[in-house]
C-alpha cells in the first residue's frame, strides 16, 4: 500500500508521526511536504495529495492541517477526490465502509497523537461494502461530472 501524506504548518507535527507510524508498518509513504514548522498554505499540500492519489502515485492520502477543514475542502476541489475528515475511529471506520474515501483528513491542532494514530489504523483497516453505497459514490461522481471540466 502507498500513502501520499501532506500537511501545513499545523499539521507537521502530526504527520512526520503518522509518517513514522505507516513505515514501521509496513507502508510506502510518499511524503508531500511540507517539510518543516514554517508558515505555509495549505490548499498547496492539499492539492498535492490529492493529485497523487488519483494519478495513481498514491493509493491512499493523509492530509493534515490545523482544523482538517480546509486542506479536506481543497483535496475535494480535485476530481476524483473524496477527503474524509475524522476526528474518531468510528468516522475513518465509516468513511470506508460507506463512503469509499481516498483521502483521510485530519487536524493536527484538534486530534491528540494517540488518537490520531487509531484514527489511521481504523481507516487502513476497512473495506468499502459496496451494495447500496454503490449508487450514492455514482451520484457524487455525477455531480463532479456536471460541474467540473
Ligand atoms: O483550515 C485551516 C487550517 O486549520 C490551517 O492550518 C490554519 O488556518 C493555519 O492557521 P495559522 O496560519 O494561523 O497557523
Amino acid at each position: 500500500m502507498k500513502v501520499a501524506i501532506g500537511s501545513d504548518h499545523a499539521g507537521f507535527d502530526l504527520k512526520e508521526v503518522i509518517k513514522k507510524h505507516l513505515e514501521e508498518k509496513g507502508f510506502e509513504v510518499i511524503d508531500k511536504g511540507t517539510y518543516s514548522k514554517e508558515r505555509v498554505d495549505y490548499p498547496v499540500y492539499g492539492k498535492a495529495v490529492a493529485e497523487s492519489v488519483v494519478s495513481g502515485e498514491a493509493d491512499k492520502g493523509i492530509v493534515i492541517c490545523g482544523t482538517g477543514i480546509g486542506i479536506s475542502i481543497s483535496a475535494n476541489k480535485v476530481k476524483g477526490i473524496r477527503a474524509a475528515l475524522c476526528t474518531n475511529e468510528y468516522m475513518a471506520r465509516m468513511a470506508i465502509r460507506h463512503n469509499n474515501a481516498n483521502i483521510l483528513a485530519l487536524g493536527g491542532r484538534v486530534l491528540g497523537q494517540d488518537l490520531a494514530i487509531n484514527i489511521v489504523d481504523a481507516f487502513f483497516s476497512e473495506h468499502f461494502e459496496g451494495g447500496r453505497h454503490e449508487k450514492r459514490i455514482e451520484l457524487i461522481h455525477q455531480i463532479e461530472e456536471s460541474y467540473c471540466q
